[in-house]
């Protein structure tokens, strides 16, 4: 946790004036016990209602300005907890951002988001603790104890045996809960995670009919946070009957010594009074402390995972960057040179010694069976993870020499799974390019063969598309994402199996549009569909993470025999030879 302290210097003058006032309301909440008593000794004792009426009236005043304090405190803790909370929260998102694939894999999406959420959340109460209790509670135990002493130093005695015993007990519980909440966090996690898949995955669901075993899941996973809390709650359980048990003691033994102390005239009956009050304020502040425990444990748990992901690095650095009068016209525009890769955590390889050269202005397609290693192929060209072994080269350059944004600019990518975000068509085609003007936009649609149903819709561009894209249908989705990646007219085109949810003569439309129009670009089609490559001026054929083959279509067709069995098991002979 101390590692996330530099957090609050950005709200110091809430973190003096804070304590601060907490403090002066506690100071007149030790001042009350004594009003107490001598309005007892002096007013009731000597009837003089004159007196009551004024101490009473002070009683009311210093209860009142103990209320604007602890306002006042209440303020500045509201403020510095949800600052702290907000930079933090930014600060984590900024640096989850710089992390690369196989660091995000690693962690998982859930996780991330209960971090940024739950965990942030945790760290915010315990500043806000920190501002108004930390000072406050030790400070009314220590001050009640002192004022005891002042009162009667013999009788106090009982304090000084008390205070230590309630110590031990909260000690106690304490120390064999704290395990607890650590364990507690992982557990939310396993909620978020159940809960995302079933929410995205609610579709899926409904047509298996697993929602009885989804909901079985859930309250598994729910049972397990249930049992940890539980565990917890029946170890709390036994503070505060333990605690009342040893003040309620101490309240009778106050008693029966005070008696005796009053009957020898060395106290009054009004400050036997005022002791009640103080260990019952001495109780009351070691159950805040032992809360206070409760909160920075948590927190302390919190801290921990929030520092994992800020101690967590990118697996790989961007370069320095290339400037771009360096680039020679006749190197490959791609070219992976005995390209290795296994994903962390993985013992085999899911692409092996891969090497091939793809010209500017070339057409390529990559064809393969499921698992052979397309999706992670096309995956180290923009450098999502980097090569295992070899090295890959863009205009001549190695990808590791290039900053993030310069080789991901190169790149217009169209992934296998759509993947829209909230906001109307036009902001979501503008991911492509910024600036890009409505003939850009337009041209990309109509290329994209998505210009019918964008123009059907009553206000065209700016139709809203809603979270994920629920709104739209699969072949919709696949349509803008491909229009998006077409807007900014990149120098190289990746289409990951990204045709699957268009029809036969949609999709061949598409490969027709950008075939003609798309002329400066590389293409690479990566499909299982033979229909949908058999027309590159290249292919790629991958069978379990290898290269079965490159050659054009008649080229493979005579010459691989994986080419040739997915050829037969797709098309007709007709379509073969067409
Ligand atoms: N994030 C990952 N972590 C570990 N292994 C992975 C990961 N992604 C893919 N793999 C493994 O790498 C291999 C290649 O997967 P890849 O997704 O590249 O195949 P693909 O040819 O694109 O398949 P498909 O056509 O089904 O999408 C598979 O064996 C897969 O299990």
């Amino acid at each position: 946790m101390i590692k996330l302290a530099h957090y609050l210097k950005h709200y110091k003058k809430q973190i003096i004036i804070g304590p601060m006032f907490k403090l002066l309301e506690a100071i007149f909440e030790l001042i009350v016990p004594l009003v107490m008593a001598s309005i007892i000794d002096v007013g009731i004792k000597h009837n003089d209602i004159d007196y009551i009426i004024k101490m009473g009236g002070l009683m009311v005043l210093l209860g009142f300005m103990g209320l604007i304090f602890a306002l006042i405190c209440q303020y500045n803790a509201s403020i510095a907890s949800q600052g702290v909370g907000t930079i933090l929260r930014n600060d984590l998102f900024k640096h989850i951002q710089s992390l690369t694939f196989p660091e995000l894999d690693q962690i998982g999406t859930n996780s991330l988001i209960t971090r940024i959420t739950n965990d942030v959340n945790q760290i915010q109460l315990a500043v806000a603790m920190l501002i108004r209790l930390v000072i406050r509670a030790p400070f009314l135990v220590i001050g009640s104890i002192i004022m005891a002493m002042v009162l009667d130093l013999k009788l106090s005695s009982i304090f000084i045996i008390v205070a230590p015993i309630v110590s031990v007990i909260l000690y106690y519980v304490m120390s064999r809960s704290i395990p607890f909440y650590k364990i507690r966090q992982s557990k939310v996690d396993k909620i978020s995670l159940v809960t995302r898949e079933n929410l995205e995955g609610s579709r899926v669901i409904r047509a298996f009919y697993k929602q009885k075993h989804e909901i079985n899941r859930f309250e598994a996973a729910n049972q397990e946070v249930t049992d940890i809390v539980i565990r917890v709650g029946k170890l709390s359980a036994i503070l505060n009957p333990a605690t009342f048990a040893v003040l309620n003691i101490a309240i009778i033994a106050i008693i029966w010594f005070g008696s005796k102390r009053v009957d020898m005239g060395i106290l009054a009956q009004g400050q036997i009074i005022a002791f009640v009050n103080y260990i019952t304020q001495i109780s009351l502040a070691l159950v805040v402390v032992a809360n206070l425990v409760v909160i920075f444990t948590k927190a302390s748990a919190s801290a921990a995972r929030i520092n994992e992901i800020f101690n967590t690095r990118p697996s790989f650095d961007e370069g320095n960057g290339i400037s771009f009068d360096s680039f020679s016209q006749n190197e490959p525009k791609i070219s992976l040179k005995d390209v290795s890769f296994s994903y962390d955590g993985s013992k085999e390889y899911s692409l092996n010694n891969i090497s091939f050269d793809i010209y500017s202005g070339q057409t390529i397609g990559i064809i393969g069976g499921t698992g052979s290693g397309k999706s992670t192929l096309i995956n180290l060209l923009p450098r999502f993870y980097e090569a295992t072994k070899g090295e890959v080269f863009i205009d001549g350059k190695c990808v590791k020499d290039y900053t993030f944004q310069q080789i991901r600019r190169k790149f217009g990518l169209v992934p296998q799974k759509a993947v829209l975000f909230k906001g109307t068509i036009s902001e979501n085609l503008r991911w492509g390019k910024e600036d890009a003007t409505n003939q850009e936009i337009e041209r990309a649609v109509e290329l994209a063969q998505a210009a019918d149903f964008v123009n059907s819709k009553p206000e065209k561009y700016d139709t809203m598309i809603e979270q994920g894209g629920k709104n739209l249908s699969g072949g919709q989705k696949q349509r803008l994402t491909i229009a998006r990646a077409l807007v900014g007219n990149p120098d190289i085109l990746i289409l990951d199996d990204s045709s699957s949810a268009l029809d036969y003569a949609t999709d061949a439309a598409l490969r027709k549009a950008i075939k003609t129009n798309i002329t400066d670009s590389t293409v690479i089609i990566v499909s299982q569909r033979a229909n949908c490559i058999k027309h590159a001026d290249n292919i790629i054929v991958l069978e379990e993470g290898h290269i079965a083959g490159i050659g054009t279509h008649e080229q493979l067709f005579e010459t691989c025999n994986t080419y040739k069995e997915i050829c037969l098991s797709q098309l007709s002979s007709e379509e073969v030879h067409k």
